[in-house]
C-alpha cells in the first residue's frame, strides 16, 4: 500500500472505531481479514497512524477544529510526527485510494497547529470529566502527567530468574537491542521501532523457552514491593493472566506455596500455559467452581496477600489509548465498588503478622489512597509499611525510586512522567501480630 492509501484506510478504521466504540485492535484486525492485500508491514503502520490519533485525540481535535477521524488524523500528523503541511498535502492528493485534498481551512490550521488557551483536557489529552480526580492526584501538574501518558511506551521484559540469568537474556536479546530497566534489577527494556513499531517478541526463542515474559517495568515493581518470601504462602487473590503471579512465583525461587485465584474462570485460562513455559512449581491454580468457596482453608493463613485489583487502567493508557476515550463515569463507581469488596475478602487470609499488598493501575484517587483510607478505618489492626521501609526489596534502586515517584501516606504512585514506568499504585500493609 502506498502511504496515502494508508492514511486513507486509517481514516476509515478510525471512523469504525468511534462510531462504534470499540476497541482498536479488533477494529484494525477485522479490516486485514477483509483486506487480504495488505501486509503486515500494512498492518503495522496503520495501527501506527491509529494509535497515535487516538493518543492525541482532544488536542488533535482543538488544532483541527473537528472531531472527525480525517481531522484528527492529519492533525496527528502535524502535531505527533511534524509533517509540514506540503507534506501532508503531497500523501491527500485526492488520487485514487488517497484522501481527499486539503481544504483551504485544513491547509491554515495545519500550518500553525496551536494548542493556546486550551483547557487542561485537551492539552493533556484525556476525558474532561476526569479532570477532577487527576487534579486531586497531581494538581497543576495533570497536564505534564497526562502528556507523558499520551506518549508511547517502549516494551518492557522480565527476565524469569527461574529459567534464566539478566546477562544471559540480555546476550540472547542483543539484536533487539535491550537496555537493562532503571529500577527492577529483573527489567529489560526494548526501543520501539519506527512509527512505534514493536518487535515480535513473543516469537522470540528467549521467550518461547520461559526465559522472558512481557511485563511493564512498573508492574514488576509492585510484585517486588509486596515482598513474597521463599518458603511462605501466598494467595494472588486476582491473578488473571497470571502476569504477577508468575513473577511471585520466581521471587519466591519455586519455594513456599502460591495460591492463584479470579473470580472469573476464563481470566485464568492462559496461565495453565504460562506457568508451565516458566518452569513455575509452587502454584495452585484455585478456580471458582460455582457457588464453592474455594478459599475458604486459606482464612487466616496467608503471610502475603496481593490484591492486583480490577481498575480503570488509567495508567495504561500510553499502551491502550484507545480505552482512556471508552471509559465512563459509570465504569470507576463500579470498578471502586469491587475494589472496597475485594479488599474486605482480602484481609480474611491475610494471618497476625502478614502482610496485603493493594496494586491498580489507575492514577485515580478514589481508586487508590481512597481505598487504603477506606480500609484502615475498618480494619484498625492493619497499617500502611512505610514507603522508605517497602523499597527496601529493591535493593540498592529503592530509595531512588522512593524518590522518583509520588510518595503518598497510603502508597506509592508510579507515572510514566516520574518514573517512565506505566502508572501504578502500590500499597504494602501489615496487619499487627
Ligand atoms: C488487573 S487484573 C489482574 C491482572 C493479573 N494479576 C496480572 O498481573 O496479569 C484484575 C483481575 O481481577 C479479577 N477480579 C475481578 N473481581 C474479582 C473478585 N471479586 N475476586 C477475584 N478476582 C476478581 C478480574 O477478573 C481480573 O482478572
Amino acid at each position: 500500500m502506498t502511504p496515502s492509501a494508508r492514511l486513507s484506510a486509517a481514516i476509515d478504521i478510525l471512523a469504525d472505531i468511534i462510531a462504534r466504540r470499540r476497541p482498536a485492535g479488533d477494529a484494525i484486525k477485522d479490516w486485514g481479514l477483509s483486506h487480504r492485500f495488505a501486509g503486515s508491514g500494512d498492518r503495522a503502520a496503520l495501527s501506527g497512524l491509529i494509535f497515535d490519533a487516538l493518543r492525541r485525540r482532544a488536542s488533535c481535535a482543538h488544532v483541527m477544529g473537528s472531531e472527525e477521524p480525517r481531522a484528527l488524523l492529519l492533525g496527528m500528523l502535524a502535531t505527533v510526527r511534524g509533517l509540514d503541511v506540503d507534506a501532508i498535502a503531497k500523501l491527500c492528493d485526492g488520487a485514487r485510494f488517497a484522501p481527499a485534498p486539503l481544504s483551504e481551512d485544513e491547509r491554515t490550521r495545519l500550518a500553525s497547529p496551536s494548542l493556546e488557551g486550551a483547557a487542561p483536557w485537551v492539552r493533556g489529552d484525556y476525558p474532561q470529566w476526569l479532570d477532577g480526580e487527576l487534579k486531586a492526584m497531581f494538581g497543576e501538574e495533570r497536564v505534564a502527567e497526562a502528556e507523558a501518558l499520551a506518549a508511547r511506551a517502549p516494551v518492557d521484559m522480565r527476565v524469569n530468574t527461574l529459567k534464566a540469568k539478566p546477562e544471559e537474556a540480555l546476550a540472547e536479546l542483543a539484536h533487539l537491542h535491550p537496555e537493562p530497566g532503571q529500577w527492577s534489577p529483573l527489567a529489560l527494556r526494548i526501543p520501539l521501532g519506527a512509527d512505534g513499531k514493536q518487535p515480535p517478541i513473543t516469537s522470540e526463542p528467549a521467550f518461547v523457552k520461559g526465559g522472558v515474559e512481557v511485563q511493564d517495568e512498573g508492574s514488576q515493581i509492585a510484585a517486588i514491593l509486596a515482598a513474597p518470601m521463599p518458603g511462605s504462602q501466598v494467595l494472588d487473590l486476582c491473578a488473571g493472566a497470571g502476569g504477577k503471579t508468575l513473577e511471585l512465583a520466581a521471587l519466591m525461587d519455586n519455594k513456599g506455596q502460591l495460591y492463584a485465584h479470579d473470580s472469573d474462570v476464563r481470566r485464568l485460562k492462559p496461565i495453565h500455559e504460562r506457568l508451565q513455559r516458566a518452569g513455575v512449581r509452587n502454584v495452585q491454580i484455585r478456580a471458582p467452581r460455582g457457588t464453592a468457596d474455594v478459599l475458604s482453608d486459606l482464612e487466616g493463613h496467608m503471610d502475603l496477600v496481593l490484591v492486583d485489583a480490577p481498575c480503570t487502567g488509567t495508567g495504561t493508557w500510553r499502551r491502550n489509548p484507545d480505552a482512556k476515550w471508552r471509559v465512563r463515569p459509570g465504569a470507576l463507581a463500579e470498578r471502586t465498588a469491587e475494589q472496597a469488596k475485594i479488599l474486605e475478602q482480602a484481609v480474611r487470609y491475610v494471618k497476625p503478622g502478614g502482610r496485603l499488598a493493594y496494586v491498580t493501575c489507575s492514577l485515580l484517587n478514589s481508586e487508590n489512597a481512597g481505598q487504603i483510607r477506606a480500609l484502615l478505618e475498618k480494619h484498625p489492626d492493619f497499617s500502611v509499611v512505610p514507603s522508605t521501609e517497602a523499597v527496601l526489596a529493591l535493593g540498592s534502586r529503592g530509595l531512588a525510586l522512593r524518590q522518583a515517584a509520588l510518595d503518598l501516606p497510603e502508597g506509592l504512585m508510579l507515572t510514566p512522567r516520574r518514573t517512565g514506568t506505566d502508572g501504578f499504585f502500590i500499597s504494602v500493609l501489615k496487619r499487627a501480630a
